[in-house]
């Protein structure tokens, strides 16, 4: 499981600044929360081989109408629910203020572990001007600048010990004769329903069972001779048990069961269209490389207009996810689950397919007898041989010459041959090209 560090602190010290620059900004993912008038965003970092979750409380205007900053708090609150170490951020140069007392008063009762961070401390004398920190009653204040980048990776660090990680994250055993499932979706698109349809009641009562926030939860079941293993992904819990939850959907547990899971199953809901958060859980497990299957919820509510619209929003919003195959359910009716299962079968075990070099460079030599790559300026591309670079996701690797001219329609071109070959649906592809850097590997080509 991926560490979740939460920023904290009032506006303006510098988190998104902090946020940015832990998780070289790559795509930011939005809660988008109805209610909640400002966004947490969640990203991923990465220092030496740990991964890790950041989540930033940005961005928030004083409430004028009553005077206090209640969203922040509320934001916050739900921050450090999620978080395993929380970074509270100050401004070294703005000094302490009330409000900067408050959310340590909160922070000190809540009694995460919790490090103090003095921002904006470039060329500042750690000893004399960072002092009154000290006052927070939240121990050893660390120095740093967000925006020259000083000082970060020595925090990082330092949340890693908090949490006794090891330097380098263990190697998991795997038993490949288990297919590890996510149900991931929105709030109220109907995953306790599906989920309860599929193992009946008793089963997800195990479910709420507490266990510890930095393990997975999971639940083992058979269907049809095939095992599985169900991945928490929070919102199936039940409300309040375990989970100190404000809202009952989280995010990071969305974020983690994808990361964990082998196959996600994305839920959409047919009276809502493809939302954003859609869209960004999707990205998400795409980015991670996951199998999935798409599963549009509750047909039995809409007429055949709204159907037509769904489709074309989930063509026009989701065309990353051509790959995957797609289903339009009902959990509550119990309408269409039957093929979803085979689907989720079919993912992971072209996920895990195993493809070997004579038969990857038969059909890449065939393609290329088909159609030939465009010549680049004076360079024509050669594709020589292929070889399967990884598993889950498969990654095909063309080794030859001249190959960064190779155009992305013809990688397109390739991909489609391969997924077809292989019956690849329900599985990201990767396609690799790495140009022989022998001089003399050229020679026979025109
Ligand atoms: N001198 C200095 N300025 C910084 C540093 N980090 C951030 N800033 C500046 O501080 C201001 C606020 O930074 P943000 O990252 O937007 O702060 P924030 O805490 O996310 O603010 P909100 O979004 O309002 O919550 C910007 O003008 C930044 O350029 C730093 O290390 N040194
Ligand atoms: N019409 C219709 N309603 C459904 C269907 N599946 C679920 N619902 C309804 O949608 C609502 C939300 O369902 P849940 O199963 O609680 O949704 P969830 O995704 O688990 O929601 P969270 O627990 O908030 O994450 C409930 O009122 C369900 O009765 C369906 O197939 N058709």
């Amino acid at each position: 499981m991926k560490p979740v560090l939460a920023l904290v602190g009032r506006p303006n010290v510098g988190k998104s600044t902090l946020f940015n620059r832990l998780t070289k900004s790559r795509d930011a993912i939005v809660a988008d929360f109805a209610g909640l008038t400002r966004d947490r965003h969640y990203g991923n970092g990465k220092q030496g081989r740990q991964e890790f979750i950041v989540i930033d409380t940005g961005g928030f205007e004083p409430d004028a109408s009553t005077g206090i900053y209640k969203e922040m708090a509320k934001q916050t609150q739900q921050a450090v629910a999620e978080a395993d170490v929380v970074i509270f951020v100050v401004d070294a140069r703005g000094g302490l203020s009330a409000q900067d007392h408050d959310i340590a008063k909160y922070l000190r009762k809540i009694g995460k572990p919790t490090l103090l961070v003095a921002n904006k401390a470039e060329g500042m004398l750690e000893g004399i001007q960072l002092t009154e920190f000290y006052e927070l009653g939240l121990g050893e204040v660390i120095a740093i600048s967000a925006a020259h980048g000083q000082g970060t990776r020595g925090l990082v660090e330092l949340a890693f010990e908090l949490l006794n990680l090891p330097d380098e994250p263990e190697e998991t055993e795997e038993d490949p004769a288990v297919i590890k499932l996510a149900v991931a979706g929105r709030p109220n698109v109907g995953k306790s329903t599906l989920i309860n349809t599929w193992l009946g009641e008793e089963r997800l009562v195990a479910f709420d069972m507490p266990g510890t926030t930095r393990d997975a939860i999971s639940v083992p079941f058979e269907k049809q001779g095939q095992k599985f293993e169900l991945i928490d992904t929070a919102g199936l819990r039940r409300k309040g048990k375990v989970f100190e939850a404000i809202e009952k959907f989280s995010v990071v547990k969305t974020l983690q069961a994808i990361e964990s899971a082998n196959v996600v199953l994305l839920l959409l809901d047919a009276e809502q269209g493809v939302t954003d958060q859609d869209a960004h859980i999707a990205g998400y497990a795409l980015e991670s490389g996951r199998a999935m299957v798409l599963a549009v919820n509750k047909w039995d509510a809409v007429d055949e207009y709204q159907r037509q619209l769904v489709q074309r929003s989930i063509e026009t919003r989701l065309p990353f996810l051509s790959f995957a195959n797609m289903h339009f359910i009902s959990a509550k009716k119990r309408q269409g689950l039957g093929p979803v299962w085979g689907s989720i079968v079919q993912a992971h075990k072209a996920a895990m397919c195993k493809m070997s070099t004579p038969i990857l460079t038969r059909l890449l030599l065939e393609a290329v007898q088909f159609q030939s790559p465009q010549r680049g300026g004076m360079f024509r591309p050669k594709l020589r041989y292929a070889h399967q670079g990884g598993m889950n996701p498969p990654v095909i690797v063309v080794h030859g010459n001249s190959l960064e001219h190779v155009t992305d329609s013809y990688k397109r071109f390739l991909e489609a041959r391969f997924r077809k070959a292989f019956d690849l649906s329900g599985t990201p592809l990767r396609i690799e090209m790495k140009t022989s850097t022998n001089p003399y590997a050229d020679k026979d080509s025109s």
